[in-house]
């Protein structure tokens, strides 16, 4: 059938030729298009909720936030303080800014507090597509604070519900749009999202696109795709834009687009559960979804992160349930994993979005990046030594470090990477409850797999450089070197530390040429790192290297010395007291 394709609507072709913009830009710039939620709400001092919490979420989903700061709010564990509403046209502004010039995927609103704030967004959306509006109707904080007041409840029923492809109230709010229905069970959650549904999603941007014989436009449709609603005679067919290209679908309004909006009732403060339960309704079927309540403090925040992780999964293209059930896990995730921080002193704590701060991976972490003064003796285990001893690596390190031992690494050549991985894990324990940083040899991968503090890599191994990037900032990176040049390199790479060896022969390491007592001072003093001897030192030679006392040379790093031999314990010690005693400048 005829539908002629050329008649559109200003946001429509506006559309268009970002599209054709933006794939100039991509060409010119050999970039991609990456997914964008625009957060619409308000900043919480706090972080838990609010702006922060969004820009959090979708960090953590992998996706691109833009943001419009709609008020300013003085908030902490405790409660809001004082709420400092950004003017109107200033919201208007801001919109302006980020839609004008990014593509926005989804936009996401939270705190919306006033009826012109709302009218500036609805403006927007008319002027600037996006794919998806997901509405949290933000209305009262869970400390019981209003955030939006109930003269802003017609116009969210009224204008903005009905541009929504989700809206997303928690009980309290579910009731004040529904004029103070009762909610206290999960069967009044299923109704009131009946309710909502009828009440809105989408139906008056259907109403106005019937209202209009010329064009209907909706402004978003999942999967990069932009739907358009078009009346041709008397029939109103959908036809999607996918790039520039127009199918025409054969769907009619009423089979289709008629049923888009989508109404999740968020049961976190439903009295009595014990399973935390939200109800999906779309309009047709009821979802009923279900996690275990976790057992915390810090829900903060709950709500603004579950519609933005919501917001983050349209983004990349998912449907709407799913993207709602990701997100639900998500913020369960977070919350199992925060449920014991202490953020504040009030009685409602923000919980922990990226899964970094969790305490018991601080609390025996080293304070500051790196301490030379921890190469003093640096225990470098081997395992065919330990086998052959017949102890486990844990235990070889715990002797160690009960010995002296002021940093450890695992040099471990033959074992299976799961098992080394557990192995790790399991010394990263014994380390940890003494303060003694734990590396790994060679393997980057191992290191962050287990939060180890860090590698310890040769020149044949990756540039130091690029182990600074794979590794972040705060760990310790170790090279291994010869010559003044590798040293150099290793400094300008990031390392923090180089070792430097072998000094005497060994049967650690094949076809490595010694460099001597020789080498070792000529490369410590050219070193703009700390420097650590390795190579065939045990008790009878460690007090002549340290002897020398040249600049940089911080410790000797020993392998069979203190692994090949039956008793860890006493070897280190031995060796420990030694050094301690050699008139050095080591210590
Ligand atoms: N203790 C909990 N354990 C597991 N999930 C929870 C818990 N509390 C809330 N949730 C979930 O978090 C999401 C947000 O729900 P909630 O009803 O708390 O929203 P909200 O009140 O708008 O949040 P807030 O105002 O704190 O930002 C829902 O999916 C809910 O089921
Ligand atoms: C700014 C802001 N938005 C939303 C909420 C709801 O949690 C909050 N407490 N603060
Ligand atoms: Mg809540």
């Amino acid at each position: 059938m005829a539908y002629g394709g050329v008649i559109l609507s200003n946001s429509l072709s506006f559309y268009q030729k970002r599209i054709v913009m933006s794939s100039r830009v991509l060409e010119k710039n050999g970039g991609a298009s990456i997914p964008h939620v625009l957060s619409v709400a308000g900043s919480d001092s706090g972080a838990g909720a609010g702006i922060q919490a969004d820009l959090k979420t979708c960090a953590a989903r992998g996706v691109y936030c833009s943001t419009v700061i709609t008020a300013v709010t003085a908030q902490n564990t405790v409660g809001v303080q004082a709420v400092h509403a950004v003017p109107e046209d200033f919201v208007a502004q801001q919109l302006k800014s980020v839609l004008s010039d990014m593509q926005v995927d989804v936009v996401k609103s939270g705190m919306l507090p006033s009826v012109g704030v709302v009218k500036a967004l609805l403006q927007s959306l008319t002027e600037f597509s996006v794919r998806a509006l997901v509405v949290d109707p933000v209305m009262v904080s869970t400390s019981g604070d209003v955030l939006a007041g109930p003269s802003i409840l017609s116009t969210f029923r009224e204008e903005l519900l009905p541009m929504a492809d989700i809206v997303t109230p928690n009980i309290k709010e579910a009731s004040a749009l529904l004029g103070g229905m009762r909610l206290e069970t999960v069967a009044d959650m299923r109704n009131a999202a009946e309710l909502l549904h009828a009440l809105g999603p989408r139906s008056s941007a259907i109403d106005k696109v019937l209202g209009d014989k010329t064009v209907a436009v909706t402004t978003c449709k999942y999967n990069y795709l932009i739907a358009r609603l078009q009346k041709v005679s008397c029939d109103i067919h959908v036809q999607v834009l996918y790039g520039c290209v127009v199918y025409d679908t054969g769907f009619s309004l009423g089979e289709n687009l008629s049923q888009k909006g989508n109404v999740l009732v968020k049961g976190g403060d439903l009295p009595g559960s014990l399973d935390a339960v939200d109800i999906f309704f779309n309009g047709e079927h009821f979802y009923e979804l279900r996690s275990s309540r976790i057992k915390t403090h810090n829900t903060h925040g709950t709500g603004c992160t579950l519609a933005s992780c919501i917001a983050a999964e349209l983004a990349k293209g998912s449907p709407m349930l799913t993207a709602v059930r990701v997100a639900k896990r998500f913020v369960e995730t977070a919350l199992e994993y925060s449920k014991d921080i202490l953020i504040g002193n009030g009685i409602q704590g923000p919980f922990d979005h990226l899964l970094r701060l969790k305490s018991d991976s601080h609390s025996f972490r080293r304070k500051d990046a790196f301490n030379p003064s921890d190469l003093f003796l640096y225990a470098v285990t081997d395992s065919g030594m330990n086998k052959k001893w017949g102890r486990s690596m844990e235990d070889a390190v715990a002797e160690a470090i009960q010995g002296g031992a002021t940093i450890v690494q695992l040099r471990e050549k033959d074992v299976e990477t799961r098992d080394f991985l557990e192995t790790t894990k399991s010394c990263l324990v014994v380390c940890r409850s003494h303060g003694v940083p734990l590396l790994i040899n060679d393997r980057i991968d191992v290191a962050l797999a287990s939060d180890a503090d860090g590698v310890h890599i040769g020149q044949s191994d990756m540039p130091a450089t690029v182990a600074r990037t794979l590794l972040g900032p705060e760990k310790i990176i170790g090279v291994s070197c010869k010559t003044i040049e590798q040293a150099q390199q290793a400094w300008i790479g990031g390392a923090d530390y180089i070792g430097c060896g072998g000094v005497y022969s060994t049967n650690t390491k094949a076809n490595n040429p010694t460099i001597g007592l020789d080498g070792l001072k000529t490369v410590c003093s050219a070193s703009k790192l700390p420097v650590v001897a390795i190579g065939g030192i045990n008790a009878s030679n460690a007090g002549i290297v340290m002897q020398m006392r040249v600049p940089n040379l911080k410790g000797v790093a020993v392998v069979s010395a203190l692994f090949d031999r039956e008793n860890v314990l006493v070897e280190t010690k031995k060796l420990h007291a030694l050094l301690m005693e050699a008139p050095s400048k080591m210590q």
